[in-house]
C-alpha cells in the first residue's frame, strides 16, 4: 500500500518504507510565490498502488498547511508549519502507524547512476534505448499505469474548510536587515538556531578542552568567530545548494524525439541536517497521534501529477535516499517494482522540481524501498479549481520570493579574489550580506562555501552537469 497525502493548495506526500504520509505546502519557486495561499490538506490512503492498480482515496486527515517551504529558487531558508485538525485526531482518524520499525539507512548523498531493471539506465539518458515508447503513449497508456496522484476531486469529502490555527510561522519575504524582536520563528530559523547554538557549543568544549590540557586559561581563537545573523546564515545556506537542471532522457513521443526530463530540477542539500531532524520527528509525532491501524507505504506508482495543480511544484526527500524512475512508458513489473527510463537518485534533504516535460509528458514512480522513506510534495492549486468558497489563509498572502538572485549570486564564488567589481553586480542584499560575511568569515571559510554553489550541477555520475 502506499500513502498519498494532498491537499488544496498541493501540498502531497508519500510516504514510502513503512510510514505514514503526509502534506505540506512548499513556497518556494519564484514563480509560486506570488500565487501562494492558504493549504487546506488531505491525506489519502490508496489501497493497492503499488501493484499498478486504481487508488482508491481516503480521506483521514484534514489539515491545513501554511508556508512549510519559502524559497528563492530553492534556498534552504524554509518556514514549515502543519496543522491537524484535533478533530480528525482525536477520532482517531489519522492512520498511519510505522510498524517495521526499520533503521534509517544512513543516506549517501552522492549521485551515482541507478540501473534499472531492464533498461540500460543512466543519468542522462541520450540514446534511443531510452525509447521504450512505442507511440506516445503517455496519454492512453494503460489506465492503472496514469494514476494522477494529488486531485483533490478525487477526494471522498471535501477538505477546503478551515482549521484552527495552531502555529503561524513568521513570512520571510525578503529577509530582513535587522530581526525585528517580533519575528515568529519557524522551523527552519529555529533548526538554524539549533545548528549556530551547537556550534557555538562545540567551539565552547574546544576552548574548555584546551583549558584542561595546558592547566590554563586560554582564549582559543575559535571562539572569537562572530556570529552570523540568521540571514547570512539562510544566505550562505541558499549559495551551498547544489542545483542540477540539465537531465537528459529522450524518448519519442508522438513520432518525435522528446527530452521527457526537460523541467526538471534537483536541488540538493536545501535541508540540513537539523531541518530533516525536525521534520521528520514531526511526521512521526504525528504517526504516534494517529496509529491506530497500519500504514504500510512503501512505493509511488506511475502517474502523471493532476493538473488541477499548477507547474512546478516539488517533492523533498527525507530520511533515505531512493529513486525516482521516469519515463512515458512506466511498466509495473510486479507489486512495487516498476521499470522505465531513467533512475534519479534522490538525496535525503534534497529537492525535486517537477516542471515541463518531466512534470507533463513523463510519468514518475517510486519502486518500493527497502528502508524508511518520508516523501513530502508540494503543489499548488490553480486558483481556478478551488473549491468553492475556499478562503486564501492570510498568512499566506504577500510572500514574496527571497531577494536572492541565483545568477548573479553565481558571480559570488569566488569572491575574495574580485570581490569588489563582483560586489557591484549584486543586488543590494547579497551586497550587504556580502560585506558583512567578508568582514565577519574567515576567508577559507566563505570562499569553501561560496564554491560549493559553483557546482550548480549535481553530478551524475561521470561528473557535474
Ligand atoms: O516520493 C516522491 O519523491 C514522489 C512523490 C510523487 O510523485 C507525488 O507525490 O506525486
Ligand atoms: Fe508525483
Amino acid at each position: 500500500m502506499s500513502s498519498h497525502f494532498f491537499g488544496e493548495s498541493g501540498a502531497a506526500c508519500a510516504f514510502t518504507g513503512s510510514a505514514l504520509c503526509f502534506l505540506f505546502l512548499f513556497l518556494f519557486l519564484e514563480p509560486l510565490l506570488n500565487l501562494i495561499s492558504t493549504v487546506s490538506g488531505g491525506v489519502m490512503i490508496d489501497g493497492a498502488g503499488c501493484g499498478g492498480s486504481s487508488l482508491p482515496p481516503v480521506v483521514l486527515v484534514e489539515f491545513s498547511v501554511r508556508d512549510l517551504l519559502r524559497q528563492g529558487t530553492i534556498t534552504g531558508v524554509c518556514t514549515v508549519v502543519v496543522i491537524v485538525e484535533e478533530r480528525f485526531l482525536k477520532t482517531g482518524m489519522v492512520d498511519g502507524k510505522v510498524d517495521a520499525e526499520a533503521e534509517p539507512s544512513h543516506s549517501d548523498t552522492t549521485i551515482t547512476p541507478v540501473p534499472l531493471s531492464n533498461s540500460e539506465s543512466h543519468e542522462n539518458c541520450l540514446d534511443d534505448n531510452c525509447d521504450n515508447n512505442s507511440s506516445g503513449s503517455w496519454k492512453d497508456g494503460d489506465g492503472d499505469d496514469m494514476n494522477s496522484l494529488g486531485s483533490w476531486k478525487d477526494e471522498a469529502n471535501g477538505w477546503s474548510e478551515s482549521v484552527s490555527e495552531a502555529s503561524t510561522s513568521g513570512i520571510l519575504g525578503a529577509a530582513p536587515l535587522v530581526e525585528a524582536p517580533s519575528h515568529r520563528m519557524s522551523w527552519a530559523d529555529m533548526a538554524q538556531e539549533d545548528e549556530f547554538e551547537e556550534e557555538q557549543t562545540d567551539l565552547n568544549k574546544r576552548m574548555v578542552n584546551t583549558s584542561a590540557l595546558t592547566g590554563e586559561m586560554k582564549i582559543s581563537r575559535d571562539v572569537e568567530k562572530p556570529k552570523l545573523s540568521r540571514d547570512q546564515r539562510e544566505y550562505i545556506r541558499f549559495m551551498s545548494v547544489k542545483r542540477k537542471k540539465d537531465f537528459i532522457c529522450l524518448e519519442r513521443v508522438k513520432g518525435k524525439i522528446v527530452n521527457i526530463l526537460e523541467g526538471l530540477e534537483l536541488h540538493s542539500l536545501v535541508f540540513s541536517a537539523v531541518e530533516q531532524t525536525r521534520i521528520v520527528n514531526y511526521v512521526h509525532e504525528l504517526q504516534e497521534l494517529g496509529s491506530k491501524g497500519k500504514l504500510k507505504g512503501d512505493c509511488i506508482p506511475p502517474h502523471i501529477d493532476n493538473h488541477d495543480f499548477v507547474r512546478p511544484f516539488c517533492t523533498v526527500s527525507f530520511v533515505s535516499e531512493c529513486n525516482i524512475v521516469f519515463g512515458t512508458n512506466l511498466k509495473v513489473v510486479r507489486a512495487g517494482e516498476f521499470t522505465g527510463s531513467i533512475a534519479i537518485p534522490l538525496p535525503v534533504g534534497s529537492v525535486l522540481v517537477l516542471n515541463g516535460n518531466a512534470a507533463d509528458v513523463s510519468k514518475h514512480c517510486v519502486p518500493s524501498v527497502t528502508s524508511k522513506r518520508i516523501s513530502i510534495t508540494f503543489r499548488k492549486m490553480d486558483d481556478e479549481k478551488r473549491p468553492i468558497g475556499f478562503v486564501p489563509e492570510p498568512d499566506l498572502q504577500g510572500i514574496e520570493p527571497l531577494a536572492y538572485d541565483m545568477d548573479k549570486t553565481k558571480r559570488l564564488k569566488s569572491p575574495m579574489s574580485e570581490p569588489y567589481g563582483r560586489r557591484q553586480t549584486i543586488g543590494r542584499m547579497e551586497k550587504w550580506m556580502l560585506e558583512d560575511l567578508e568582514r565577519m568569515v574567515p576567508n577559507q571559510n566563505l570562499v569553501t562555501q561560496l564554491e560549493v554553489d559553483e557546482g550548480l550541477q549535481i553530478s551524475g555520475g561521470s561528473g557535474d552537469g
